[in-house]
């Protein structure tokens, strides 16, 4: 059977990334709605409730209206928006995030597609948590740089039309990001993350950072400690696009955390820095805010879901 797929918002940053990725795959059809109709209601309805799975790459409130719209039992969601990343009747969209997340998300309904900050944090903390090296109350603080096309097709049309365009634009700066709740609950955090975003003049790519003062940890860990429990718990997971960098080449080659450097792949790679006479390390990860941070991680839930091959139309 051929799944029929339609991508709500196909004309935004996200959607023409999925697009792109699911052409010339022949398990699938992409439904297309017409131009002139894209916020037509009635033609949104009709597609939703045709597809096997609909992809909705939208705002918040437009994805909860297309939910809504979906009046069959069959028609799956995968939702990039922030909408749903915490109802608990959602299946969270991180198939590295543990070892059961990937038959989860194969068998889900509705899939929430994490957001693409969350990702490089949960992916960074949420292991060495489970792994009782860094306390679920340490007062985590988390940096980042992303490419513009994070803010979608305005603030796209901002940094392109701007005769100087900010080079380094610090944002969020009243500490209540709408991503943090998804943080705290998928790092398994009970403590709300610091969080200082940036945006950069350059596209699409992104690099963030967790700072660790290893001496306040009950049991203070290496740095090597922290490398091998990020490395063993990635290497457990079937398929995993998260890559844990060696932990010698990690100290030594600083420029692999150019925020570009996965683009147009669905890779998300950690690295360990550490000083383990100072007690601090920092966990860095590097991936692109529309592959693993958005699309290319909903072409990895719908692959999921269709039960093909995890590396169907994903470069990584
Ligand atoms: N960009 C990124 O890096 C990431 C984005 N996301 C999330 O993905 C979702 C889409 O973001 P992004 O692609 O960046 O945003 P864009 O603004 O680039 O695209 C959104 C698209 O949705 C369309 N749209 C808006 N309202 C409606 C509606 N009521 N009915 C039908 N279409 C509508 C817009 O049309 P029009 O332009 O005509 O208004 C636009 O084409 C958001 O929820 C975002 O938070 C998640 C992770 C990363
Ligand atoms: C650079 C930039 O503005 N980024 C967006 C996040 C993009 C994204 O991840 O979208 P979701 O909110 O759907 O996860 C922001 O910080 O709000």
């Amino acid at each position: 059977m051929v799944a029929k797929i339609f991508i709500d918002g196909e004309a935004g940053t996200t959607g023409l990334q999925i697009r792109e990725r699911l052409a010339g795959r022949r398990d699938l059809e992409v439904i297309s709605i017409d131009a002139d109709k894209r916020k037509d209601l009635d033609e949104r309805k009709r597609l939703l409730n045709a597809a096997d799975i609909a992809i909705l790459c939208l705002p918040d409130d437009a994805a909860r209206e297309s939910v809504s719209l979906i009046e069959n039992d069959t028609t799956r969601v995968i939702d990039a928006s922030t909408a749903f990343r915490v109802d608990p009747s959602w299946t969270y969209g991180f198939a590295e995030m543990s070892k059961d997340q990937t038959d989860a998300i194969a068998q889900a309904r509705f899939v929430a597609n994490p957001g693409c900050w969350p990702q490089g944090l949960i992916a960074a903390l949420r292991p060495l948590v489970e792994a009782r090296l860094v306390p679920g109350d340490y007062p985590i603080s988390y940096h980042g740089i992303s490419g513009y096309s994070g803010g979608g097709k305005q603030m796209i049309a901002e940094y392109e039309g701007a005769a100087t365009p900010s080079q380094y634009m610090p944002y969020a700066l009243t500490f209540v990001h709408k991503h943090l709740p998804e943080m705290a609950l998928y790092a398994k955090l009970n403590r709300t993350p610091l969080f200082e975003p940036v945006v950069g003049n350059f596209a699409q790519g992104m690099a963030t950072s967790v700072p660790l003062h290893l001496d306040l940890m009950a049991e203070i860990p290496s740095g090597r400690d922290l490398h091998a429990a990020l490395a063993d718990h990635y290497a457990a997971i079937p398929d995993s696009f998260v890559r844990v960098a060696p932990f010698d080449s990690a100290t030594a080659k600083t420029a692999t955390l150019d925020p570009q450097v996965h683009n147009g792949t669905n890779t998300l790679t950690l690295h360990v820095f550490s000083n383990d006479e100072r007690q601090q390390a920092v966990i860095a990860a590097v991936y692109d805010n529309l592959g693993k941070g958005a699309s290319g991680a909903a072409v990895q839930n719908l692959n999921l879901m269709l039960g093909v091959g995890a590396r169907e139309s994903l470069a990584a």
